[in-house]
């Protein structure tokens, strides 16, 4: 049977580290928000069915864009106060109404560079895989671990380190049941997956694909857009 895939998208956040006057999945790049454009390249996968954008309750800020282009969006006002139970509250509603068990891509809505070839690298690479995986990069630099006061305490060895990028892809329910209970230390899919046991597969991404955090990255995102996937910076 061939296998079905769904994008979740959280977009609950404030965006608190950008220090802008709007979440900065609303800033624009390109004449575009961001959120368009990380809801554009899922849009560039005849494989995904549908796309779930998770807003926080009320969000104020939706309205004031065209969306007219993305014609398998479907929007839920359930944000949590983490990403975690965004995340889950999410989940929860794309499993009451769903029989099946698809595979789900959760994808940062602060994450527009993601490409086009990446992505399709994901699901090609774990579609028949037992637990699901994650897009990653090996950490490219000396790490650090710091004291306090600001000074090195030590070197941390880095040749098993990777950085987690996102979409992240696995099965709804398994997901949906490694997100019940306690969700402080859960900052992505495969951490609660992890938790659960399970040792979910580490796909190699690009640098290209940055998470949006702090005021210079949207600039860099700028830089990075027409190499990411020029079809989908349009
Ligand atoms: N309660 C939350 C917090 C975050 N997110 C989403 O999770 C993604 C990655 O999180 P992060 O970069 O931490 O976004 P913010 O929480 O908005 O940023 P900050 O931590 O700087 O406030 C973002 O797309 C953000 O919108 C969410 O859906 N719900
Ligand atoms: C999920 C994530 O993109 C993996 O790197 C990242 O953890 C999300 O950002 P946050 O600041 O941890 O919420």
């Amino acid at each position: 049977m061939t296998p079905r895939f769904v994008a979740l998208v959280p977009a609950a956040g404030s965006g608190s580290r950008m220090r802008a006057d709007c979440p900065k999945q609303y800033l624009l790049l390109h004449g575009k928000p961001v959120l368009w454009h990380s809801l554009k390249v899922l849009h560039t996968e005849p494989r995904i069915s549908h796309i779930v954008l998770v807003l926080t309750e009320g969000d104020p800020w939706f309205a004031r864009f065209d969306w007219s282009d993305l014609p398998r969006l479907q929007v839920l006002y359930c944000g949590g106060a983490s990403r975690a139970e965004t995340v889950r509250n999410g989940l929860a509603n794309i499993a009451s109404n769903t029989p099946d068990d698809p595979w789900i891509l959760v994808h940062d809505a602060a994450r527009p560079c993601l490409s086009r070839s990446d992505l399709t690298h994901l699901i090609d690479q774990l579609h028949a895989d037992a637990v699901g995986g994650l897009l990653a990069v090996p950490v490219p630099e000396t790490v650090k671990r710091a004291t306090l006061d600001g000074h090195v305490a030590q070197t941390v060895p880095r040749q098993d380190l990777w950085l987690a990028q996102t979409p992240q892809m696995f099965r709804l329910r398994p997901l949906l049941a490694a997100h019940q209970g306690v969700l402080d230390t859960i900052t992505d899919e495969a951490s609660a997956m992890e938790r659960q046991g399970d040792s979910p597969r580490l796909i190699t991404g690009s640098r290209n694909n940055l998470k949006i955090t702090y005021p210079e990255d949207l600039a860099l995102a700028a830089l990075l857009l027409p190499a990411a996937d020029p079809q989908h910076s349009s």
